[in-house]
């Protein structure tokens, strides 16, 4: 299984170099390491493991982050709503989005970033994203609230992006245009 261990941490280059597309369908080896990326973000919220391995309680993960600069990533995250979003997919793209805009009021972590780096990380507020899943089904999936956050976290972790990359760096809590802080 997955730990921190093999999460590379801020610094490294993987973090900053675009993830290349993966070759459809997925070899056997690419399906092993997606649902291992899934099998870490479920594992990282079940406190008895989380505790067990010094796991932090991840709410998704992107290839790159364990040093496989593929574009692949994973997510397991509640809406507000209670609804389940559990996803392990290749190549993920946002086909649009709303101008509207959102953001975590208490800003974004980083499974890779040891460190807190205080500020509003704008994300749109809604976004349409096509991928394959690791059955090979191509999906297509209209978020919002925190599961539309997690993806746009992820897929920019496939783009070499990091989250406080966003920050106003000015003025980290400056009120960003047409955006609402999400209640989460
Ligand atoms: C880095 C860490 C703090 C562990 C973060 N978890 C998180 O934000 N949990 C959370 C947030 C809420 F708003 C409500 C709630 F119920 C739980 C996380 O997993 N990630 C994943 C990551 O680093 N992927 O590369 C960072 C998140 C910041 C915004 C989306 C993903
Ligand atoms: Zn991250």
């Amino acid at each position: 299984m997955l730990t921190m261990d093999d999460i590379v941490r801020d610094g490294h280059p993987s973090l900053r170099k675009p993830a290349d597309e993966v070759i459809l369908p997925a070899s056997d080896e690419d399906k092993e390491i997606l649902n291992k990326m899934l099998e870490f973000v479920k594992n990282s919220q079940n406190p008895e493991l989380a505790e067990k391995f010094g796991l932090r309680p991840g709410i998704g993960l992107a290839a790159p982050q364990i040093n496989v600069s593929k574009r692949m990533i994973a997510v397991h995250v509640h809406d507000d709503k209670g609804n389940l979003y559990s996803y392990a997919l290749f190549n993920p793209k946002i086909i649009s989005h709303s101008i509207e805009r959102a953001y975590l009021p208490g800003g974004e972590g980083c499974l890779s970033v040891d460190e807190q780096i205080p500020g509003y990380v704008p994300r749109y507020a809604r976004i349409t994203v096509t991928a394959t899943n690791v059955d090979g089904e191509k999906i297509k999936l209209r978020l919002k609230g925190l599961p539309a956050i997690v993806f746009q976290h992820e897929i920019d972790h496939l783009n070499g992006v990091m989250f406080y990359d966003h920050i106003n760096k000015e003025d980290p809590f400056a009120e960003i245009q047409d955006a609402n802080p999400l209640s989460n």
